[in-house]
């Protein structure tokens, strides 16, 4: 562990100071007489006490339920009311109140854990965990309806693990970069990535992802060799800071999921960095990830799109029709279907969700097996590797048309200096809905105008897919897991 110290210094943990850690909270956790299976909130961002908790409660077979120290008061609530938790445990800087009374809470740090209110008294059924036992959940953001908690297991977290290591993304010289908060599951990959190839893990401090030049600062000075993160933590940079990332001595691997990375904004990133291993991961929670695919360095100047590849050793992505028959003709469109080992338990006590999104294997439905039907769409090329045509639910109608938001935005990015584009519906009241685009210009672009842009979509585009609404902006808004936040933006316009 190497993070910063609040202070402009950095503080290094060893892996046996690490390894005593986990083993004091462990037994502090045990001390508080909590059952295999009970569940532990754990808010904070990542830092090495975070890390050691999370591992901790993993020893003690509890399971934890990263929060974001920002995650509103009203949904940590209904966190609490859905999963009936143990502890809620924070950091002595944790600034949340107003925990639940049936809530044991406590704060954790160098003194180990100083508990507030002990959990309620509990009968102990159990005297060891099962590899089936859950490791965590993880609240979606919940793209539609209440937020849905993934359970994850501890076999399969430890499949994922294996199917990713096989990847051979770091080694022991490696300081992988985290910029996920810790609430969103893209951190346990970094984390699981650097402690299991003994490498070193680097948070990157919140407060300086949003400035390129404190964020380049920090890599600088931790000497940091891996950046993991969603494509859009990289806007910022690749906008104003891009001689800043070429100086960057370190830097040698970037490995991307959550969303598509723009190709003009990726062109920037490789020649910035024209010998770093990209690596773009695909997949969603509920299976951890599917799929690390080397993006080639520099990208074929005729490259339409970023494959999704194959999935990890161990497991296997197959897309179907709407008829659950597998496609094998390279092009057709399908739905992904993820077989694997880290396929997640289901959502907290929620079945119905679960049955939809556990599905029997298209290809051996009599078998029992399930399999995980992402929601996402796939073509496959030549060699049978994927190509991401977005979520199922993302496809559109528009005037009765249907629309792939990805097609708009691919069309969009195409015009010179455009290096970011999001489309997405506009409802309107009492008419119908029209697309939208958001688009961010290269800053020393000349001054694009929006009926440009959409005489350049009309070239290719059927008029229904041409943006109705046409706006050029400096940057994009993000959620709290740092995607862009196609809500904010459709809001924006309301
Ligand atoms: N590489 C891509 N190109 C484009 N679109 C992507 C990519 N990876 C996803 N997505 C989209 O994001 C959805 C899923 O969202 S999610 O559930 O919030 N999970 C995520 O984003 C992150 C995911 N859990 C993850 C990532 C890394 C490590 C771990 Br461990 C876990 C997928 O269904 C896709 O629609």
């Amino acid at each position: 562990m190497v993070e910063s110290d609040g202070v402009g210094g950095l503080v290094t943990t060893t892996y046996r100071e690490l390894a005593d850690r986990v083993e004091r909270y462990a037994a502090a956790l045990l001390d508080l007489g909590l059952d295999i299976g009970d569940r532990v909130i754990l808010e904070s961002d990542t830092s090495g006490h975070a890390i050691a908790l999370l591992l901790a409660c993993s020893k003690a077979g509890v399971a934890f339920i990263p929060v974001s120290p920002e995650t509103p008061d009203k949904r940590l609530h209904s966190i609490i009311s859905t999963t009936a938790p143990a502890l809620h445990l924070q950091s002595p800087t944790g600034a949340r109140q107003g925990i639940p009374a049936e809530v044991g809470t406590a704060r954790f740090g160098p003194n180990g854990l100083a508990v507030e209110r002990p959990p309620v008294a509990r009968v102990r059924h159990r005297r060891e965990a099962s590899a089936t036992d859950p490791a965590y959940m993880i609240f979606t953001s919940g793209t539609t309806g209440r937020p849905k908690g993934v359970v994850m297991s501890h076999r399969g977290v430890v499949a994922f693990y294996r199917g990713m290591l096989a990847a051979g993304i770091v080694g022991t010289e490696d300081r992988v970069a985290t910029t996920s908060p810790l609430q969103f599951d893209f951190s346990l990959l970094d984390i699981g990535l650097a402690l299991g190839s003994g490498a070193t893990v680097v948070p990157v401090p919140r407060a300086a992802l949003p400035w390129p030049r404190r964020f380049l600062a920090f890599l600088n000075e931790a000497e940091v060799t891996q950046v993991n993160g969603v494509p859009s933590i990289w806007r910022g940079v690749l906008r104003h800071e891009l001689a800043g990332l070429a100086e960057l001595e370190k830097l040698r691997g970037v490995l991307f999921c959550g969303e598509d990375f723009p190709l003009p904004e990726l062109r920037l990133l490789q020649r910035a960095r024209p010998n770093a291993r990209l690596v773009n991961c695909y997949g969603a929670t509920e299976s951890m990830a599917a799929s690390f695919t080397d993006v080639p360095n520099p990208l074929p100047d005729e490259l339409e799109k970023l494959s999704i590849g194959f999935a990890y050793p161990g497991a296997e992505m197959t897309i179907v029709d709407e008829d659950l028959v597998p496609i094998t003709e390279p092009g057709v469109v399908g739905h992904i279907h993820l077989r694997a080992p880290s396929l997640f338990t289901g959502y907290w006590d929620d079945p119905e969700a679960t049955r939809a999104a556990q599905v029997p294997d298209p290809l051996n439905p009599k078998s029992g097996q399930l399999v995980l039907r992402t929601g996402d769409l796939a073509y496959q090329g030549a060699d049978g590797e994927l190509y991401f045509c977005g979520r199922a639910d993302n496809q559109v109608q528009i005037r009765g048309n249907r629309v792939e938001l990805g097609e708009v935005e691919r069309r969009i990015l195409e015009f010179p200096g455009i290096t970011a584009a999001a489309a997405l519906v506009l409802p309107r009241a009492d008419k119908e809905p029209v697309l939208g685009a958001f688009v961010v210009t290269a800053k020393d672009a000349q001054q694009i105008s929006e009926n440009e842009i959409r005489a350049f979509c009309k070239e290719t585009l059927p008029a229904y897919m041409t943006p109705h609404e046409l706006r050029v902006v400096d940057s994009l808004p993000v959620t709290p897991n740092g995607k862009i936040d196609r809500k904010v933006l459709a809001a924006s316009v309301a």
